[in-house]
């Protein structure tokens, strides 16, 4: 059975690239895109362009929505393919806990399987995996994500993911000098569990992250680099065949390659 997909952000970094591999695969059909404005009506000789997801799923019936845009309408096209029975496969960062908790309810609701996943590459879900394999033994982590300057979101949806996997095995620590007190603000970066994550941006960068884990004389540090798009697409592909199978959410996508 061929899987029907829409994609919405078609014209963003990660969309483009999407767009190519769906077209590209047999055993996807790319039925439409979505995206937040409409200078043509078809993206290449006929795939249609909506601006409204609510249209774009009467109209085309789409299987699957992949969403790459921007946090702010994510959580929005989310409820709406979970409410319309499209199982959404989601690359989009900077979910809030409360709507990660209202899209937990919605697809227990709805029976809709649903993909969340912070990182689409096989080696950064491989990099957050070590990284909480060794966490039980070297509890004291700083994690330094760096990314291109366009980025929107910060932390990266990663780095949260990743402290999120190692606050499962590690108990809550302030980490540092006691009595350490920042005389500028932000210089020990975002604090989740007394672990502390380092955003940087810069031109140049694509997705980069070093989870670094500290122990007495010794620094063990775990890195790992996409240097192009390219490196998210087979788990984008995989993300679609496996959303078919599934009626639960699967937030991060160790749960589906490990
Ligand atoms: N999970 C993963 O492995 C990866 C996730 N990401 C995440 O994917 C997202 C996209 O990244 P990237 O491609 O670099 O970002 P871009 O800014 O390049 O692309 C986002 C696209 O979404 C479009 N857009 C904005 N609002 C809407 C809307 N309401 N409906 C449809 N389209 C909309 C934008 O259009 P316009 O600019 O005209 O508003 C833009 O074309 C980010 O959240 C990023 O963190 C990125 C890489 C890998
Ligand atoms: O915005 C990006 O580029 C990326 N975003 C995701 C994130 O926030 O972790 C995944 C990857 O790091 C690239």
């Amino acid at each position: 059975m061929v899987i029907k997909v829409a994609i919405a952000g078609p014209r963003g970094r990660m969309g483009r690239e999407a767009v190519t591999t769906i077209i590209n695969n047999t055993e996807f059909l790319l039925v439409a895109v979505l995206d937040s404005k409409k200078e043509e009506a078809f993206l290449g000789d006929h795939i249609p362009i909506f601006t409204s997801l609510n249209d774009l799923i009467y109209e085309t019936e789409p299987d699957v929505l992949v969403d790459l845009t921007v946090p702010s309408a994510v959580y929005e096209h989310t409820m709406i393919a979970l409410d319309n029975g499209v199982r959404p496969v989601i690359g989009t960062t900077g979910f809030t806990d409360l709507q990660l908790e209202d899209i937990r309810n919605k697809v227990a609701e709805k029976n809709v399987g649903c993909i969340i996943a912070p990182n689409f590459s096989v080696g950064a879900v491989l990099m957050m995996k070590f990284a909480q394999m060794a966490a039980k033994y070297l509890p004291q982590i700083e994690i330094i994500e760096m990314h291109h300057d366009q980025k929107v979101d910060a932390p990266s949806g990663t780095a949260i993911k990743t402290a999120q996997m190692i606050n499962e095995v590690r108990s809550p620590a302030k980490q540092g000098h006691p009595s350490e007190e920042e005389t500028i603000a932000g210089a020990r970066g975002a604090d989740i569990s007394g672990m502390h994550i380092h955003s940087v941006r810069l031109p140049g960068l694509v997705a980069h992250q070093q989870v670094l884990l500290g122990g007495e004389g010794q620094l063990l540090t775990l890195r790992h680099d996409s240097f192009n798009r390219g490196s998210f697409m087979s788990g984008i592909e995989l993300s679609v065949k496996e959303i078919m199978k599934r009626d639960t959410l699967i937030y991060g996508l160790e749960d589906i390659i490990l």
